[in-house]
């Protein structure tokens, strides 16, 4: 309908948005009779419970739960839950399928004449949750179900039945607006009688350059086709994707999550785990899957926190860092697992007093007697029993009472005896306690913080220098992020030893019959304890590993143990990884991954830099990777990064006025990204700017976007670590608008400002 020049007849907006606004009225109409029948059942079920028989108590306790599960979905969706709506063509098999949508995706042979018109077959509505009539007739098809498909996946290139996908912007019950994308441009298209017509920029173009705020949005309305393949790809084994930055890895990986469990809600009721770098990406992306619904069966954790009770934000300095990750720290531990229990403190001497006799056993004797039971792999905290069983031998030995009795029978009843005698006696069990305790993961990593202890755990693995550094960084308060992943390996390493079933109460019917010494409590086997350690340690249906390029190879193992039967999405972008050495780390991925098929997808568009700081970031790629691409930015702002020296008062003033400009400039968030070890006096530069502004370390600053950010002395940054370039790479990828650089000396800028790293 729109001219030549784009000009539409007047009154043709308000006509568009007064018939979205009817379709939404509509909707509204039948969610509030769907409440209304969500309070009847609730109401309904109340007035049951009062009956009070156990078969209508049950009955009212599902109800209630029913109805109160529908009840807060609707509630929730009530926002902005309509956002889309295609209009399509007739076709190719002309039936309807159960969505009411026609099955086929490829519009009939006959659909369009042959002067290029044609007619739209139908009409549908895409939200965030679907919505029947009270005819069962789509008012709203569910964003994930198979109808809404093209609304994600057609394009102009190809575009199915599709001729005008339409996003709708409304708030509460009010539609604000609509933006159209023609996908057959060169058509003319009727609908009852009218010809369609196409109003606004697009609305992916609309949703990129909205201000930023300190949450990220779903981009349910605005998926683009190679993300959707993405998201709806089927959930067998391992979807790997890879992407640059701004892709919307991230955001597929959240939307991914919402849609398996839609598709299979009672595969997935073991739950998903979305693993992510740092708690700020944790706390960034944690809003994504209520705006869409899934709640719940969605755990979102860092990878400091995937163990519990452990909440790591410190960082190790990158040396540190680059020994604890690496896979080498495998053998450290197990050595110092084993080794942990030679410590000064266990007791040398064991004394006991059997059949009458005092029995000693010397510290030789007792560490033949350690060396023996450690044998084998087997998980030490597990091996207790079989410590006993040596310690007895050895006494039992020692006591001379072995060849009292020359038959077997007496002999048998005799050592039996003898091990009851020993085992009830105090100072065994004080003994056994002190020399066989129960070992904590923590109190190995305390051992192993003795520079001496760790030296003799790591000999051959790990040099001097770097034993001395692993040592002092165990010796700081609080935990590192890496050093949960020391922690998660050691527990497998030490095992949960079997704890004494708690005591059953005392049934009466038992007390009376004696049962309970009739039937001994049977000890439980070494293969049904395995299982049941198994079954407890937590374990996930799906896994999605957000920024998988940083995970190092412990840290792989720890993931590796939570989705050992589960299928896995894997996210991420090689050229951004801030581990030193990553195809070490790919190595464990694939360790983790096992032998199961890979499905690999690219993405290939950067939505959220513009073309100018795109542009700028490639010259960093190009040094960080060489030969590697960037990813396209899909839109330009014309507003060219700005390059800062350093004014009177230093850096501290220099950023901070840089950082005061941006604030003028854009509307939403600016992040300053800074070197790590200048993390916590960036705060205090910036302290008093107000809320809008973050000071971030350079690896925090990861997965994060701000509208503009200020990125402190590039070399700083890429000389901290060996994968220093790539982590600039990030630092410098992280704006929506406006890009600021300061320099500081050691980037030796030019007269213009550029720094030595960004020059061409
Ligand atoms: N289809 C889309 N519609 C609207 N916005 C989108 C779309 N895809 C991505 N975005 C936006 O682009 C930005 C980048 O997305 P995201 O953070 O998921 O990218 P990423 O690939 O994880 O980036 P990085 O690797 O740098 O962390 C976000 O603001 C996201 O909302």
């Amino acid at each position: 309908m729109a001219d030549v020049n784009g000009v539409l007849p007047s009154g043709t907006r308000d006509r568009e948005i007064g018939a979205e606004q009817a379709h939404l009225d509509q909707v509204y109409r039948r969610l509030e009779e769907k409440i209304h029948e969500a309070e009847f059942l609730m109401n309904d079920a109340a007035k049951r419970g009062q009956v009070g028989t156990p078969g209508a108590l049950a009955e009212r306790d599902a109800q209630v739960y029913r109805a109160g599960v529908h009840l807060n979905r609707l509630n929730n969706e009530f926002e902005d839950f309509l956002f889309g709506r295609i209009d399509l063509l007739l076709g190719k098999d002309g039936k309807k399928g159960p969505d009411g949508a026609y099955t086929s995706v490829d519009a009939a042979d006959d659909a369009v004449r042959p002067d290029n018109t044609a007619e739209i077959a139908e009409t549908l509505h895409i939200g965030r949750i679907g919505v029947l009539d009270a005819d069962y007739a789509p008012l709203v098809i569910d964003w994930r179900a198979p109808a809404a498909a093209p609304f994600y996946r057609s394009t102009p290139v190809d575009p199915g039945r599709v001729v005008r996908r339409r996003v709708i912007r409304s708030k509460g019950r009010k539609v604000l607006g609509v933006e159209d994308d023609l996908m057959r441009p060169e058509l003319t298209a009727y609908l009852d009688g009218e010809q369609l017509p196409v109003l606004g920029d697009g609305a992916l173009m609309a949703a990129l350059g909205q201000a930023r705020s300190h949450t990220m949005r779903d981009i349910v309305a605005s998926i683009q086709a190679e993300q959707d393949l993405v998201i709806r790809a089927p959930a067998a084994s391992v979807t790997y994707v890879e992407g640059g930055p701004g892709t919307g890895k991230t955001a597929v990986a959240l939307h991914r999550a919402a849609y398996l469990l839609y598709q299979d809600r009672r595969r997935y009721a073991g739950g998903i785990l979305i693993v992510s770098p740092t708690p700020l990406l944790v706390a960034y992306t944690e809003g994504v899957l209520p705006s869409l619904g899934e709640e719940g069966q969605v755990a979102i954790r860092a990878v400091g926190s995937l163990v519990d009770g452990a909440e790591a934000s410190l960082y190790d300095e990158p040396a540190v860092a680059r020994v604890k990750g690496s896979s080498r720290m495998l053998k450290v531990l197990r050595k110092a697992a084993r080794g942990v229990l030679e410590s000064p403190e266990a007791p040398t001497r064991l004394r006991v007093v059997a059949f009458g006799r005092r029995i000693e056993l010397g510290a030789d004797e007792l560490d033949r007697i350690r060396h023996n039971t450690l044998g084998g792999t087997a998980p030490v905290n597990l091996l207790r029993p079989r410590a006993r069983k040596l310690l007895l031998d050895a006494l039992w030995s020692r006591s001379g009472a072995a060849g009292r009795h020359a038959d077997p029978e007496l002999a048998a009843e005799l050592r039996s005896s003898f091990d009851e005698d020993v085992r009830s006696e105090d100072e065994f069990v004080a003994f056994l306690d002190a020399w066989w305790p129960e070992i904590t993961p923590r109190q190995v990593l305390t051992a192993m913080a003795e520079e001496k202890r760790l030296g003799r755990f790591a000999r051959r693995v790990l040099n001097p220098g770097e034993t001395r550094r692993v040592a002092r960084s165990l010796r700081r308060d609080g935990l590192t992020v890496h050093d949960v992943a020391l922690l998660d390996e050691l527990q497998t390493l030490l095992g949960t030893p079997a704890r004494p079933k708690k005591k059953r109460e005392l049934d009466p019917l038992d007390q009376l019959t004696g049962l309970d010494e009739l039937m001994p409590q049977r000890e439980e086997t070494q293969r049904e304890r395995a299982e049941r350690l198994a079954q407890e340690r937590v374990e996930y249906a799906h896994v999605i590993v957000d920024e998988a390029q940083d995970l190092t190879p412990m840290q792989w193992r720890m993931v590796g143990r939570r989705g050992r039967h589960a299928t896995w999405t894997v996210v991420g972008d090689p050229a951004q990884s801030s581990w030193s050495d990553p195809d070490e780390a790919a190595a464990a991925r694939d360790e983790a991954l096992g032998s199961r098929p890979r499905r690999r997808f690219e993405l290939t568009v950067n939505y959220r830099n513009p073309s100018e700081i795109a542009d700028l970031a490639a010259k960093v790629l190009a040094l960080a990777m060489p030969g590697s691409e960037s990813p396209k930015a899909v839109r330009s702002t014309g507003v060219e990064p700005r390059f800062a020296v350093l004014r009177d008062g230093g850096l501290a003033a220099s950023v901070r006025a840089e950082a005061a400009e941006l604030l003028e400039r854009v509307d939403g968030t600016v992040g300053v990204v800074v070197a790590m070890r200048r993390r916590a006096e960036a705060a205090r530069w910036l302290a008093d700017l107000g809320d809008r502004v973050v000071a971030l370390g350079s690896l925090e600053a990861k997965g994060l976007e701000y509208d503009a950010t200020v990125v402190v002395s590039p070399a700083e940054i890429a000389d901290e670590s060996p994968a220093g370039l790539r982590v600039l790479y990030v630092a410098l990828t992280r704006a929506t608008q406006q890009l600021t650089v300061v320099s500081g000396e050691r980037d030796e800028p030019d007269a213009a400002g550029v720094p030595d790293l960004l020059r061409d």
